[in-house]
């Protein structure tokens, strides 16, 4: 597993987050907590006295924090769900130390049977701020966990050794007010990274087979700082004795990274907005110009697992593809499923069966089923909202892929095409040569810098 922190980190955590996002039973489990302590506080109390103030209070906060933690949690929101812990632990501290400083709660330790002899009201605030406790424990852990998965990537690039994969290049335009004099104009790069072989556990413990994934994010951003533009100054760049040996480091900067708080503003190069703008003017479905694009190239063997896009890119993803085609498949996430099964979606190398064939014996709620779809050279994919939110996307790691049943074979494979990598007699396409795939993004949160997050 990388140690790093970088893109791959990013799909691993995205994949790990669905999950995590879906799974709210702690927070049901506390509301439910707090709903006996409003009970026990208005309908329990010694007739007379009323609910303590702090009894109400505590109750007030613990619900309060848990809308905050709902909020956060269905949001994505790293700020609300820390809210949430704290709030939480204040509620839970006060009800502790009320049950704790009343003397009946050490009678009842040193003598159970005693606990006959409490009043309901009493009797049910001791249990519920026990049964409290440990809820609590295991709603901050999984709440720690989600904030964790939430977090992308940090601003540190990791190269690491081994066979040749599929690399990843992120770029990312300045926000519209960016004037920072140190960029100027930006160069398509393809930077070759060596891929580490990893493996993915989700919270169902299913063991992905050791899928190729590299990625390296660099902006393509130059610098004219130190006068690149001139060709003068390129004399401060020479090394060594020979007049002619120049190396330029950072000519490309690092970066493009989609922090927790937004995108870190970089420049999109103007070959590439050309066709981000294109495909945001067309679609007319991006709430804001594209601003973040994915470079991927994978190798003809080499796929992406299956995944669920992070929040920060929500609610619309376009795909385009260039050189070999792929199968893309669409399964829907884990709590859509019916019947729980143990079958993986890549569990069947080299072979050619009709799409998705683990996943189809499944039975989904909501009209949900496997799909997939061929991505042709030049075509533009685009997901959104619960295509987005509640499927995961992937692509196998095989050079052969039946695309017998994707939903577009019509449109994919029109009269023109006359690609010989595919064959539509075993309605199959052979990947003969890497494919090369720009995923443009829109985040809608961007900083000049790091310093302002
Ligand atoms: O390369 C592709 O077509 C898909 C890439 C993707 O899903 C991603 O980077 O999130
Ligand atoms: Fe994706």
């Amino acid at each position: 597993v990388p140690d790093g922190k970088d893109g791959a980190d990013c799909i691993t955590s995205r994949i790990e987050e669905v999950d995590f996002k879906r799974d709210g039973s702690w927070f049901m489990l506390g509301a439910f907590i707090q709903m006996i302590g409003v009970l026990d506080a208005f309908l329990l109390s010694p007739a007379g006295e009323g609910p303590s103030k702090l009894v109400v209070s505590t109750v007030a906060v613990g619900l309060i924090s848990l809308i905050t933690g709902e909020l956060g949690r269905r949001h994505s929101r790293v700020s609300l769900l820390k809210v949430y812990m704290v709030a939480s632990c204040i509620a839970l501290y006060i009800s502790v130390l009320g049950v704790a400083k009343s003397t009946l709660t050490l009678e009842v330790i040193k003598n159970p049977s005693k606990i006959w002899g409490t009043t309901k009201f009493e009797l049910v605030e001791i249990i519920r701020t026990l049964v409290g406790l440990t809820i609590q424990v295991l709603a901050i852990g999984t709440t720690r966990l989600l904030i964790h998965n939430m977090s992308p990537p940090k601003r540190t690039l990791t190269l690491w050794s081994g066979e040749g994969g599929r690399r990843q290049i992120c770029i990312a335009p300045p926000d519209e007010s960016d004037d920072n004099p140190t960029t100027s104009h930006a160069y398509p790069a393809l930077l070759s990274v060596s891929t580490p072989v990893w493996r993915v556990v989700n919270d169902e413990s299913v063991e992905y087979p050791a899928t190729r994934i590299v990625s390296l994010a660099v902006a393509l951003r130059t610098r004219n700082k130190r006068g690149m533009e001139g060709k003068d100054n390129l004399g401060d760049f020479k090394i060594g004795s020979l007049p002619t040996l120049i190396y330029v480091p950072e000519f490309i900067t690092d970066s493009g990274v989609v922090h927790e708080k937004g995108l870190i503003s970089q420049e999109l190069p103007p070959w590439l907005t050309k066709t981000t703008q294109k495909v945001y003017e067309d679609s007319g479905i991006f709430p804001l110009p594209i601003n973040h694009v994915l470079v991927n190239e994978y190798l003809p063997n080499q796929g992406i697992m299956p995944h669920q896009d992070g929040p920060a890119y929500f609610p619309v993803v376009a795909i385009i593809s260039l050189g070999s085609p792929a199968v893309m498949d669409f399964t829907p996430h884990s709590s859509l499923r019916f019947l729980p099964s143990t079958c993986t979606n890549n569990d069947k190398e080299e072979s050619c069966d009709k799409v998705a064939p683990a996943v189809e014996r499944d039975e989904w709620l909501d009209n949900h089923h496997p799909f997939s779809v061929l991505l042709m050279p030049r075509s533009l994919l685009i997901f959104k909202d619960t295509a987005y939110s509640d499927y995961l996307h992937g692509i196998k790691d095989t050079e052969l892929q039946c695309f017998d049943g994707v939903l577009n074979e019509v449109e994919a494979l029109n009269e023109q095409v006359r690609d010989c990598t595919v064959s539509r007699d075993i309605k199959s396409i052979h990947r003969t040569t890497n494919r090369i795939s720009l995923t443009c993004r829109t985040v809608m949160k961007v900083h000049k810098n790091l310093f302002k997050i």
